[in-house]
């Protein structure tokens, strides 16, 4: 990867300081601007190559469109949601974020909120500070020997499984990519969600938000759900349709909602956060000095890596190099766009978070056009095998959603493509 230039980047938001430190230290002029109104931002960030947000910075088509020679928008954190990546990808801007940095901090703030709607902490609090010694109105359950359904089972779905499991709950989920043979190995059985509504006492989601993912749980889910069902949503707004969720809780449906997102932050749903079954956070799931000491990190180290033409971790959109797109075909959020010739496989650096594979890879997917025929994939692992090329693992997330595209995980950064391209031209007749 050809080396690019990045003299000054702007960081938008709160981020660690040692993000501004690592990129000034590789010789980056750095400007950082709080609570910069839309338009601030479409006036400032013609003067930037790069630019470096978390969830607040709505960077629109506008914004995008305004920019001059920005090169790379890192996100400090996970969601890119607040990113419009295809407008970035169509003008050639590398969009990164920093998918690991906050696992931890997010899943034990799920963990906070399960709990804390078990026995109604939150709510006890406020009635002491109320002058209040009420034993009885805070009655609660244990936790021990109840069901937990995940629905979403990346990195974070795993460390909630995982916590929850030693305080005796059975976890149960769902996820489209992650197959049930690996979440096995965590302990958690997978099932389809008509399955899982009914099962479960407490539903904790943990998915991107996409058209496939907005209101998931919604009037009908709710109804399929056993009565007083306790709900958390650390992931995204939108996630759990607000107002059924409201309704829901009115009717006694769900039991309550531990919310630390929502569809507009700050949330103007005040009915929903009044609510007395509701305890919620103003999106604190990544907000720990660990999580943000990681992301801050994370991305500065990455840009230097662009910088210095190293590779592209954590890449969600790269630039273009063909007429291709290859992303649209994988209903994820991600764009990737690479070159495709003739159908022939690509490497792409992209962030692993597009498949949420279940063990840490460096960052490299390994995409095959294929005739949608799930009997492809182990002739073309074994093809990788055979020529020495190590795989964490591997799934076919686009057969399984009945389109052509093959993905396979590698554990280490193949770097030059080259040593791919005898592979690339067999896994091509494989294909056709
Ligand atoms: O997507 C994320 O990384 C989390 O939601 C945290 O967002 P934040 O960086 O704005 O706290």
């Amino acid at each position: 990867m050809a080396p690019i230039s990045i003299k000054r980047i702007l960081i938008s938001e709160s981020v660690d300081p040692c993000c501004k430190k690592i990129l000034q230290e590789n010789g980056i002029q750095v400007t950082e601007k709080q609570n910069m109104s839309k338009d601030d931002l479409i006036a400032e960030i013609k003067d930037y190559d790069g630019l470096v947000v978390r969830s607040a910075t709505k960077v629109t088509a506008d914004v995008i469109n305004a920019t001059g020679n920005l090169q790379i928008i890192g996100r400090a954190g996970t969601g890119v949601d607040n990113v419009d990546v295809d407008a970035a990808t169509k003008k050639g801007i590398i969009v990164m974020n920093t998918p690991s940095g906050n696992t931890i901090s997010a899943a034990e703030l799920t963990c906070t909120l399960l709990m804390s709607l078990s026995r109604h902490v939150p709510q006890a609090a406020m009635s002491m500070k109320a002058g209040n010694w009420d034993r009885k109105k805070f009655m609660g359950a244990e936790m021990y020997g109840k069901i937990l359904g995940i629905v979403g089972l990346g990195r974070i779905g795993k460390e909630v499984a995982t916590r929850m499991q030693s305080f005796g709950m059975k976890t149960i989920g769902y996820d489209p990519i992650t197959p049930p043979e690996v979440t096995a190995t965590w302990g958690v059985d997978q099932m389809s969600l008509e399955q899982l509504w009914p099962q479960c006492d407490y539903i904790t989601v943990h998915t991107p938000l996409m058209p496939s993912t907005a209101g998931l749980l919604n009037d009908t889910s709710f109804a399929k759900c056993k009565k007083g069902v306790k709900v958390v949503n650390c992931a995204r707004g939108g996630i759990i349709d607000e107002d059924a969720l409201l309704r829901a809780l009115e009717s006694g449906q769900c039991g309550g909602a531990g919310l630390d997102v929502f569809v507009e932050e700050p949330p103007k749903n005040r009915a929903l956060v009044n609510h007395p079954n509701v305890i919620s956070c103003p999106h604190l799931g990544a907000s720990t000095k660990e999580a943000q000491a990681r992301c801050g990190q994370d991305i500065a180290l990455q840009i230097v890596d662009m910088v210095m033409g190293k590779g592209l971790v954590g890449a969600v959109s790269i630039r273009a190099q063909g007429e291709t797109q290859i992303g649209s075909n994988l209903e994820r959020p991600y764009r990737a766009t690479g070159s495709v010739q003739g159908g022939a496989p690509v490497l792409l650096e992209l962030n692993h978070s597009v498949f949420r594979q279940p063990v840490s890879l460096t960052g490299n997917l390994l995409f095959f056009k294929a005739a949608a025929s799930p009997q492809l994939l182990p002739s073309v692992t074994g093809l990788l095998a055979t020529a020495g090329v190590e795989m964490e693992s591997f799934s076919a997330p686009a057969a399984r959603s009945g389109d052509q595209w093959f993905c396979v995980g590698l554990s280490s950064l193949l770097g030059d493509l080259g040593a791919l391209k005898p592979l690339v031209k067999e896994a091509a007749q494989l294909s056709v």
